[in-house]
């Protein structure tokens, strides 16, 4: 055991990577470094899966899927979907998306691929020591110290996540409110809440308590979805609407009282933000038995104790900066690395997976056997360290930048990948923009009589390709992988000619932005 301090001295344990995080992107991060024989520990907190399986994607699609087949079925002649969801049903099946809460599973399955696990919370104590705390005395230990010091021969990975953050509102704090955990963990549905944000979670978390019965306010000091097209946004704003949702835009609160029967009041101010076309802000205040906090997350460095490197909390609190083979910037030598959350960079589960495999694969062909038969980094040669890999090199996260993709899950469905068309003129491209409305396709007059969907592509002009994508209707999701592997392949729209949609899709969109474009 180590007897020195936790910055020097002999290690309790020595692996050639440590990760710090066992999330989507940690658990990633070392499946990919272990495949070349490296030695690899997750250091994890909590739940060896994160928050995507226990407490965000896994539980809120469950919540939302329920709602969404009904709303799909309804649309069906003859199928007669109507009334009130089964709620214990809806419960029991999300509980069942998060295993009870319970990681067994995971864990079988770091073992599986032959990755250690230590529990507990990690800091940094120095260049490649780790210093891991356990403060819940059930921690499984196995007989070790509560606190342990180990040493990566390598790399130290950062995969930590993210946090909810709380917007400074008098009184907010003491109302107790709910983050994206406890609403996705809802076992007692509030008769009423009030969701203050109006972006990823506060559109997804609206359409979920509505559908299990709640009666939901929501308080949007902007548009909703307000890094989406504008009319994306609305298009929900309007879905909410009609299900009977007291959406205000252009209200902010600006005090909570909590009431005597243990409910709150929300007073309410204008923001300054339009509310909608024609619109005023509606400022009564709000009384509701809780509260949903949904503004937004920050990288969670705060427990990392990367003061003891030298990073000050200046450099770290939008998120770990990391050149796009992940190494952290600012740090001496070549050790830390961050993927995920944590970096501040794309806040999806996808996109830190993809992330998790950039840097996964670059320590994995570092410093592993290469030879390694079924190694997917077995005869591809890394950058040097320091050195600016290759755009598009398997060891560079890319399309962070260019071609990120992203499905909101709310009705309708909003997904969109690369630029919208505001976002690609202030990249200084000229682009022309195609939309169209998914009604008038006759993949969509038979999905549903009531089918409504918008799609839009922005073509960068100088090249004729496609730079980003926005389909907004039923069943988008599905819609949209097409459209990242045009971004991606950077496909000539003449080319994109020959790729014939099958009738009748709702696909066949991608047969009308070519004609609107003129081809
Ligand atoms: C309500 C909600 C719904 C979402 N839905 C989707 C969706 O449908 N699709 C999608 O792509 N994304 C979704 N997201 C985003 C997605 O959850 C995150 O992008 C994803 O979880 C990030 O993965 P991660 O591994 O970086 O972090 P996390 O999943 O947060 O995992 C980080 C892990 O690190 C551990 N940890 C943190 N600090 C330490 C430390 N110092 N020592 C040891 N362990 C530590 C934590 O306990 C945690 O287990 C959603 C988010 C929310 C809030
Ligand atoms: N389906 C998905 O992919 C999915 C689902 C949920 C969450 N997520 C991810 O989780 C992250 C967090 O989601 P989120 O919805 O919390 O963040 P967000 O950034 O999407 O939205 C935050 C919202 O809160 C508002 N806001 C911020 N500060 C405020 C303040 N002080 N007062 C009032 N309003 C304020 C913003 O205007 C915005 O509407 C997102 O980055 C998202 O990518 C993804």
């Amino acid at each position: 055991m180590a007897t020195s301090t936790p910055s020097s001295g002999p290690a309790d344990e020595t692996y050639d990577v440590i990760v710090i995080g066992g999330g989507p992107v940690g658990e990633n991060v070392a499946d990919r470094a272990a495949r070349t024989g490296l030695s690899v520990v997750i250091v994890e907190a909590e739940l060896l899966g994160g928050e995507c399986s226990y407490w965000a994607c896994m539980p809120s699609k469950a919540l939302l899927r329920p709602g969404a087949a009904r709303a799909a079925a309804a649309g069906v002649p003859g199928v007669g979907a109507t009334g009130d969801l089964d709620v214990p049903a809806v419960l029991a099946w999300r509980d069942s998306m998060t295993s009870d809460w319970d990681d067994s599973g995971q864990v079988q399955w770091v073992e599986s691929v032959g990755v250690a696990l230590v529990r507990g919370l990690a800091s940094v104590v120095g260049p490649r020591r780790v210093e891991v705390t356990a403060e819940d005395a059930d921690a499984d230990l196995d007989g070790l110290p509560r606190r342990r010091v180990l040493e990566a021969r390598h790399a130290v990975v950062a995969a930590t996540g993210s946090v909810p953050v709380l917007p400074d509102v008098p009184g907010l704090a003491d109302a107790n409110p709910w983050t994206s955990r406890e609403a996705t963990s809802v076992e007692d549905v509030p008769a009423s809440i009030a969701i203050i944000g109006g972006g990823v979670v506060a559109c997804e978390m609206a359409f979920a308590l509505t559908d299990l019965g709640s009666r939901v306010t929501v308080l949007s000091r902007g548009p909703l979805l307000g890094r989406t097209e504008p009319w994306a946004g609305d298009a929900v704003a309007e879905s909410l609407r009609a299900l009977g949702v007291d959406l205000r835009l252009g209200a902010g609160a600006t005090g909570v009282t909590t009431l005597p029967d243990g409910g709150n009041r929300l007073e309410l101010s204008a923001t300054g933000a339009p509310a909608g076309e024609g619109e005023v802000p509606d400022l009564t205040p709000v009384e509701v038995d809780r509260v949903l906090v949904a503004t937004g997350r920050a990288p969670r460095t705060q427990d990392l104790g990367l003061e003891a490197i030298g990073l000050t909390s200046a450099q770290t609190r939008h998120g770990l900066d990391v050149d796009d083979t992940l190494r952290v910037r600012g740090v001496d030598g070549d050790w830390l690395y961050a993927a995920g959350d944590v970096t501040g960079r794309v806040a999806t589960t996808h996109q830190g997976k993809y992330q998790a495999r950039v840097v996964g694969d670059l320590i994995a062909a570092r410093y592993g056997d290469t030879g390694v038969s079924d190694a997917p980094t077995a005869g591809r040669t890394p950058p040097r360290p320091g050195a600016e890999p290759e755009p598009w090199s398997r060891y560079a996260a890319t399309a962070d930048h260019h071609a990120s993709p992203q499905v909101v899950f709310t009705r309708p469905e909003v997904t969109a990948v690369g630029h919208t068309e505001a976002s690609a003129r202030d990249a200084g491209l000229d682009v022309r923009v195609v939309r169209y409305d998914l009604a008038n396709i006759a993949g969509s007059s038979v999905r549903a009589t009531d089918y409504a969907g918008t799609a839009q592509i922005v073509v960068d002009t100088a090249r004729d390709v496609i730079v980003g994508a926005t389909f907004v209707g039923p069943d988008a999701a599905e819609m949209l992988h097409a459209a990242t592997i045009a971004v991606v392949g950077g496909v000539p729209l003449g080319r994109l000619w020959h790729a014939v949609p099958s009738y009748p899709t709702v696909s066949e969109v991608w047969l009308r932005f070519l004609e609107e474009y003129g081809l």
